[in-house]
């Protein structure tokens, strides 16, 4: 600043002598009490160890209440170590793994080693040298803790300009549908759903002890592994506990992002866990095994209760994979479980966004008008619906502030960032940049979005919106669809994939994934169907399909629909103003279309307005009904609900020529 003739501004700052150039002056003068204030330690060593108070995360005790409120914290530690020896255990040697609490790197600072009780250790001539080596277990450690283990030991792991945690997930950068299996056994047999079209691709129970064991011998060949004891599902009375073991912190904190994050109290009471994941995924599967095709497999064993995860980091594997698990679990308890967003507004009304990946879900539900109750996994019970998660997994890729500005401020310390670009020096995200993948995605807590609500949970629906990213550009914007309509729709789950999320997948493609979802339903999709018909007509819930995909032309030739006036789509579903507006039917789909939107351009509404070539519509719009028609070919043999009335319209209810 310049001088302008006031006095103080060069020779004094804040009543301090100026020195040379007139900066204050260093305070040198020894202090009456003879000295500076010192620490009260007398070695480095001990001036370290104040400088960390003991806390909760991994000791989850305030002593108070709990049935185990008389247990001291190592007795408590020997408990969870013991749990924790038998998630690890091999299953066919004698010996479960010596496991030790807490970072192997610290262990001088930390004397106290507790010993995991070995109660079956009984030293043989058998016994290989694994099981004469511990493990260290990093147990539920909070955000910073676990980016100091990225950062220090994780190649690829750095901090972006905005705090958060950049990762690579190394040669998979999205989901393995192909590679995932399930275990046909006596009960799944009968209860699952199999066959064409199915996601379940069996496997045997041996198979799976085969990549159980090799899962869980690599584990135990590190030096230490990370193990998240969490929730799933905000429904009190439905809630699953589930541990997940892996080797990087990269998955811990993913998972400690996406799951329920549990009170040191619940934490404290946890016990046995209903669901266990052993992320091996650094580790590849042998091809000499069974049924592997490639070096991955991801496995899922409903009976054990486990999910075995080899040669692949996508750390969207886990949390899919439980999808999965719950997409079981929910329906034998007459819960609906749906791979949907869900929010809802200041009048307590909540809409689901059905989807597949890339259609919107995350963008579509993260409303700063509106509550956000979930982005991605949700049940449907009898009194509502809950979010099953206590996180969000927004793609990131051509982020902007301006357009989504909830996610942008969500990507801040304890987020996890993966496979991003970033400028070397300044570490700011290049959120076009393709170079990892165009699957860059962000993790982060629920509450990181200011609407959050929580408890994540919320009254019956009133709108069910279907996404479909319509890569022909012939899908209306919106359209408002009957009761046999919307199941027509969400039993053909139609979108195109778009480039990313599942690997092989270069641009927009046409695709069928029955309930939004077939890679991670388990029954039939009719069964889930028939629930949700039954529960919208039961609450009086509205169906629309709302196109996010092209306009104006198919993939190449038109562009996609604008976000902002796909939000003005949503706020006048929102609002009921849609409800009422006026309506003219399309041909082929018979679909209603609005003739007017506040704030969208009418000519838009009706896409034949939008192409240039009315002949080519005409054409695409004929293609498109036919690969529907055929993709439904498969459903024509079932029945939907109890009613064989809904299950004739539903098949009416597809394109007619
Ligand atoms: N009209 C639109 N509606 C919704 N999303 C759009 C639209 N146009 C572009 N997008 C982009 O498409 C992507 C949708 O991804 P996301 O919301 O994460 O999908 P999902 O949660 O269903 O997987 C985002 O990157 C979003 O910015
Ligand atoms: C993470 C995924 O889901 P979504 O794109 O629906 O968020 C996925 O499909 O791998
Ligand atoms: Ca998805
Ligand atoms: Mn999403």
């Amino acid at each position: 600043m310049a001088s302008n003739g006031n006095g103080n501004a060069i020779g004094k700052a804040n009543g301090v002598p100026a020195g040379r150039n007139g900066l204050p002056k260093i305070q040198t003068a020894k202090r009456q009490d003879g000295g500076a204030p010192t620490v009260k330690a007398q070695t480095i060593d001990e001036l370290h160890s104040l400088q960390k108070k003991k806390s909760a995360p991994t000791t989850p005790l305030d002593g108070a209440q709990g049935a185990f409120a008389t247990m001291t914290e190592e007795e408590r530690h020997k408990q969870q170590l013991q749990s924790i020896s038998a998630s690890l255990a091999s299953l066919t040697r004698e010996t479960g793994p010596k496991l030790v609490r807490g970072d192997p790197a610290r262990q001088s600072e930390t004397p106290r080693v507790s010993h995991a009780p070995d109660h079956h250790f009984a030293p043989t001539f058998s016994a290989s040298d694994s099981s004469l080596k511990f493990t260290h277990v990093l147990y539920n450690l909070s955000p910073a803790e676990l980016y100091e283990q990225a950062i220090k030991y994780e190649k690829g792991s750095f901090i972006t300009s905005s705090g958060a945690l950049a990762t690579l997930s190394g040669a998979k950068t999205g989901r393995s549908p192909k590679d995932k299996r399930v275990v046909r056994d006596d009960t799944t047999e009968d209860e699952l759903w199999w066959g064409k079209g199915s996601p379940n691709i069996e496997m045997d129970e041996h198979t799976f002890l085969v990549n159980r064991e090799r899962a869980v011998d690599y584990l135990n060949s590190l030096d230490k592994v990370f193990v998240n004891d969490q929730f799933l599902n905000w429904d009190p009375e439905n809630r699953i506990k589930v541990r997940i073991v892996s080797a990087r912190a990269y998955h811990s904190l993913f998972m400690h992002n996406m799951c329920i994050r549990p009170t040191p109290e619940e934490l404290e009471n946890f016990g046995t866990p209903d669901f266990t994941i052993y992320n091996a995924g650094q580790f590849p599967c042998n091809r000499y095994t069974h049924y592997m095709t490639s070096s991955t497999s991801i496995d899922l064993n409903l009976g054990r209760r486990e999910m075995v995860i080899l040669g692949t980091q996508y750390a969207g594997e886990m949390k899919k994979g439980l999808f999965g698990v719950m997409h079981y679990l929910m329906p034998m308890r007459q819960i609906l479980s749906l791979h949907s967003g869900c929010n809802m507004g200041k009048d307590g009304d909540v809409a689901l966004f059905f989807g597949l990946s890339g259609t919107g879900k995350t963008t579509l539900s993260t409303d700063h008008n509106r509550y956000l109750i979930g982005d991605d996994e949700h049940c449907w019970s009898d009194k509502g619906v809950s979010n099953i998660e206590g996180g969000c997994y927004a793609k990131c890729i051509d982020l902007s502030r301006e357009k989504e500005p909830d996610i942008w401020n969500a990507i801040k310390f304890g987020t996890v960032l993966e496979n991003v670009v970033f400028d070397e020096h300044t570490r700011e995200v290049d959120y076009l940049d393709k170079s990892v993948t165009e699957n860059t995605r962000a993790a982060y807590p629920i509450e990181y979005i200011p609407n959050a609500k929580i408890p994540c949970v919320g009254p019956h629906p009133k709108n069910v919106i279907l996404l479909a990213c319509d890569a022909f550009g012939v899908l209306p914007p919106v359209s408002k669809l009957n009761l046999a309509q919307t199941m027509y729709h969400f039993i053909s789950g139609y979108t195109a994939l778009v480039a990313g999320t599942e690997e092989g997948v270069k641009e927009p493609r046409a695709t069928f994934s029955a309930c939004f979802g077939a890679a991670f339903i388990m029954l039939h999709p009719t069964k889930y169907a028939a629930m949700l018909a039954s529960k919208m007509e039961k609450h009086g819930a509205t169906g629309w399909l709302v196109n996010t995909g092209w306009s104006g032309g198919s993939y190449g030739a038109g562009s996609r629909m604008k976000l902002a006036y796909t939000r003005k789509i949503i706020d006048a579903i929102h609002s009921g103003k849609l409800l009422n507006a006026n309506y003219k039917k399309t041909e082929v789909f018979g679909l209603e279309i609005p003739t007017e939107v506040e704030g969208v351009p009418s000519d838009i509404l009706d896409p034949i307005n939008t192409w240039s070539n009315k002949k080519a519509y005409k054409e695409t719009l004929l293609k498109l009904g036919g690969l529907f028609k055929s993709n439904f070919e498969v459903f024509l043999d079932y029945k939907i609900g109890k009613d064989a009335k809904l299950t004739e319209e539903i098949v009416a209810a597809g394109p007619n020529f």
